[in-house]
């Protein structure tokens, strides 16, 4: 059995033969098939009798005979010109398959994903054939990309068009060719770029050798003095720092320069290749800023720029070899190749075309306009039923040809001018994002790494004398940003109008009395503010910055938002002619005061009005002046007003007691107290004034009374540290110095504002800044407003509050003011008799009984407390009278 199987073993052809002859065999009768078939398409002609044309004559003209003529009509009928690729791609796979020693056995799979590629390529290669060629019938008779092209072509055409079919057809053709031919196309275009690089490479090599050889007395000279050079830092073994080289951003790197820089990196290269160094390497390059520039000739130039071209290259490339061999932390090679890469960008034609163009923000052009500006176009249906407020047509409207800063291509011109200024200064700064206002645009800028913002600000004057502008401010931090910004003004600004501002949405909706419009943003949106939540202000800036104008447009806002018993104004005009503008409308308290005593007294019946208020809320339950209004308009509502809680029938009165009406609550109006000027009122009367004003800012707010301080002097013997304190939200507009800033807002910026109304605000309870371009508005307009209100009623002046009121509005240990500080007043012993018999101590009695006026009534009254006549003030602001009433006459 075994000699059996060993005969048969002999016998039998081995398998691994067998099946190399099967696939030899194959092979090479598909290689002379499609030989056969090359032919037969070559010499086709549309004469010859075939399968689609017939014809009488027996010759044949194909060189395969009337086979071959047959075949290849078939073949050419079905898919045009592709029909040539057919065997010739057959061909090429065969010999792949031979010449694959690999694989010994064919793979069905593999030669069915071939053929399908086969098939998708001639069906996508005919089509596309038949789209874009076209040839006569006399050459082929269904057209270039025969039957099957043409089929398919025209049922994609006629529904992707000719664009689409083309896309769709290519997609398929290099589909199905790395189908059936396995070539991969991204490393298909790899190789193409490798190739053209090195091509590219080879001529700039080429062009280089020329353009040394020029030069190469030069070269060799500088090549001696670098070698020289070499060998002595050697020698001494002094470490030298490329970046000293890199950080000389201003200077040029010169052609003995380069190649130092690249004979240097070389050997460094070389010898930490051979021998791994310990700790931070640094390379001394010394480089003689001298050398070179003697002996350079001007003719050279040429050859310097091509070899300053290649320095990027050749730099980058050395430096990454060093980064691998060094040890040096991650972080300081990055920093290092950051810096270096910076300052490569740097030289002159180098990199600068690769920055980004920065984004800009499209400048706010068109204006939200509110709901009371279209209802004042459509007019009111039924006038006069309530106060109506003062339409805001009266205001002019702003100047719709105003121009409208910078074009795009001047911004983008003007980002990368500030960059090079940045570079000119030693800060490598790109400007990500451009944001155009009506006044100023501002430059987003991203510095590079390890550049202070600090820095960048520090540069604000000399950025300003190098893009030849006025000025430039630089914002340090920008919230949610990591950007610094640059401000710069526009050569054409515009004018923000206080119509555009009040006429805006926010404004409308705002729902405080109290709205304040103050201006535009700076990018042009308009900026609202409400004084009952600052709840005090405090705006300085030189004389001419816009002040009076601020102020006049923050009046403005409440008029033209508030009626009298919403908001009543208490107006201290020391120059005298800036708010005397507003006599006579219904919202003042009083006559507006120029006489700075007055004002003192009205600050003091603030603060009595202050405390009364607090009085009538505790005495209410409520929290503040909107809880208070709240519960009296309800009570009134209901028909059950409150009668008022602290009311004490006046015994002086003529009417008796009993007959005396007590009256009902009513709401209570916000108070705002303005000041233009209170320098000059401190000067006038003196600390006294700082002191009401800490005292009514520190507890006015809940009660509803607010200040808004004006003054030009902003020194810090006027915004003390008192005031300061209890003022939290500041308007700066332009100041002549950093000082003076800093007095104001407690930082600098307001010196580098342009005027006119620009200005810093800063908003209640945030420490930053908003740049707000004040809002204009004229003496005509204010003049329009003021008679609007006078045509709506009349003041109801409360005289109180100039001529003194009782002995709550003094401050503790206020003495009042010299005119008869003693008993030898002549009205001394009627006021004691008065006193002693009513036993009554309180000054506005002895005011109104002696008809004296406060001051004199309060020394009075200071004087019998000397004399031991009544006690001193009590806790509650009240006194006890000591002497026994005066025997009845
Ligand atoms: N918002 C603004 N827009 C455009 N120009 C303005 C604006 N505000 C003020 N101006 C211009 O600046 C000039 C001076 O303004 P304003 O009188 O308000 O300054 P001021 O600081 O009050 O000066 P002073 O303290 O001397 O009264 C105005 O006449 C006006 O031309």
């Amino acid at each position: 059995m075994k000699q059996q199987s060993a005969e048969a073993s002999r016998t039998a052809i081995p398998k691994e033969l067998s099946q190399r002859l099967l696939k030899e065999g194959m092979l090479i009768l598909l290689i002379a098939v499609c030989a056969f078939l090359f032919i037969s398409l070559v010499s086709y002609d549309v004469n010859d009798p075939g399968w689609s044309t017939s014809a009488t004559h027996q010759i044949v003209n194909n060189s395969g005979g009337k086979v071959g003529a047959f075949c290849a009509d078939i073949l050419l009928s079905f898919f045009g010109y592709m029909a040539y690729l057919l065997p010739v791609l057959i061909i090429w796979r065969a010999v792949k398959i031979i010449r694959d020693k690999q694989h010994h056995l064919i793979n069905p799979l593999m030669l069915m994903l071939r053929f399908t590629g086969l098939v998708i390529f001639l069906l996508s290669g005919a089509s596309l054939t038949a789209l874009h060629f076209h040839v006569s019938q006399d050459v082929l008779l269904h057209g270039a990309g025969g039957i099957v092209g043409r089929a398919l072509s025209e049922g994609l055409y006629v529904r992707f068009n000719l664009l689409g079919t083309t896309l769709i057809l290519l997609a398929m053709f290099c589909i199905s060719c790395s189908m059936f031919s396995g070539v991969s196309w991204i490393k298909f275009f790899e190789n193409v770029g490798r190739i053209s690089f090195a091509i590219l490479g080879l001529f700039a090599k080429q062009s280089r050798q020329a353009a040394t050889y020029g030069n190469a007395k030069l070269k060799d000279r500088a090549a001696k003095h670098a070698e020289l050079k070499m060998q002595k830092a050697e020698r001494k073994r002094e470490p030298v720092m490329i970046s000293g080289v890199v950080e000389d951003v201003s200077r040029e790197p010169e052609i003995g320069d380069i190649d130092r820089i690249a004979q240097v990196v070389e050997k460094s290269t070389a010898e930490s290749k051979a021998k791994p160094k310990q700790g931070r390497e640094e390379i001394d390059l010394e480089l003689p800023l001298s050398f070179g520039t003697d002996d350079l000739d001007l003719d050279v130039e040429r050859s310097e720029k091509k070899a300053k071209t290649s320095l990027k290259d050749r730099l980058l490339r050395k430096n990454k070899t060093k980064e691998d061999s060094s040890e040096t932390p991650a972080k300081e090679k990055r920093a290092e190749k950051g810096e270096l890469k910076g300052a490569i960008k740097t030289a002159p034609g180098i990199g600068e075309d690769e920055s980004k163009a920065p984004k800009i923000t499209p400048l706010k052009t068109e204006q939200q306009i509110s709901a009371r500006t279209e209802k004042e176009k459509q007019g009111d249906l039924f006038p006069g039923e309530v106060i109506s407020l003062p339409p805001l047509s009266i205001l002019t409207p702003p100047d719709s040809n105003q121009k409208k800063g910078y074009s795009a291509e001047s911004l983008e011109a003007m980002s990368r001018l500030i960059e090079l200024k940045l570079k000119d200064f030693g800060v490598i700064a790109e400007v990500v994002e451009v944001c155009p206002g009506p006044v100023i645009t501002r430059f987003e800028i991203q510095p590079a790494p390890g550049v202070k913002a600090s820095k960048i600000s520090n540069l604000a004057r000399d950025l300003a004398r190098s893009l030849a502008v006025v000025s430039v401010r630089v914002v340090e931090v920008i919230s949610g940003k990591t950007v610094v910004g640059i401000e710069i003004p526009n050569e054409d600004r515009q004018m923000v109008r206080l119509s555009e501002v009040l006429g805006s949405k926010r404004y409308d909706e705002a729902s405080s009395p109290l709205t304040l419009g103050l201006g535009n943003d700076i990018a042009g949106e308009p900026v609202i503010a409400d004084l009952a939540k600052m709840p005090h202000l405090l705006v300085a800036g030189t004389t001419g910055s816009g002040k009076s104008v601020g102020v006049n447009a923050m009046l403005a806002s409440i008029l033209f938002k508030s009626t009298p018993d919403q908001v009543r104004l208490i107006l201290i005009d020391p120059k005298m002619l800036e708010l005397s503008i507003y006599d006579d409308i219904p919202h003042l308290l009083t006559p507006v005061v120029t006489d700075m005593k007055d004002a003192a007294n009205g600050l003091r019946w603030c603060v009595a009005e202050m405390e009364r208020r607090y009085k009538l809320m505790s005495k209410m339950g409520v929290r503040n002046i909107a809880g208070y209004n709240k519960k009296v308009v309800e009570a009134i509502e209901a028909g059950e007003p409150i009668l008022d809680p602290i009311w004490k029938p006046d015994e002086l009165s003529m009417t008796p007691v009993d007959e005396q009406v007590h009256p009902y609550l009513e709401k209570l109006p916000f108070i705002v107290v303005v000041i233009d000027e209170f320098a000059d009122m401190m000067m006038i009367v003196g600390k006294k004034v700082e002191e009401l004003i800490a005292r009514i800012a520190q507890k006015a707010r809940a009660a509803g009374i607010h200040l808004i301080l004006a003054t030009q002097r902003p020194s810090v013997d006027v915004i003390t540290g008192l005031i300061k304190a209890n003022v939290p939200t500041r308007m700066a507009f332009q100041v002549s110095s950093k000082i003076d800033s800093r007095t104001i807002l407690d930082q600098g910026g307001a010196e580098q504002l342009l005027g006119h109304g620009d200005m810093l605000y800063m908003p209640p309870g945030i420490n930053s800044l908003m740049r707000v371009h004040g809002a204009f508005v004229d003496d005509d307009e204010v003049h329009a407003l003021v008679d609007e209100w006078k045509t709506r009623g009349a003041p109801e002046y409360i005289d109180a509050v100039t001529s003194g009121v009782g002995e709550e509005g003094m401050l503790p240990g206020e003495k009042p003011e010299s005119g008869g500080d003693d008993e030898s007043d002549p009205l001394f012993d009627e006021a004691v008799a008065f006193v002693t018999e009513t036993r009554k101590a309180s000054i506005s009695s002895v005011q109104r009984k002696l008809k004296v006026g406060y001051n004199r009534a309060a020394n009075l009254v200071e004087a019998m407390e000397a004399a031991g006549i009544v006690t001193p003030m009590g806790h509650n602001g009240s006194r006890e009278v000591l002497a026994p009433p005066p025997p009845p006459r």
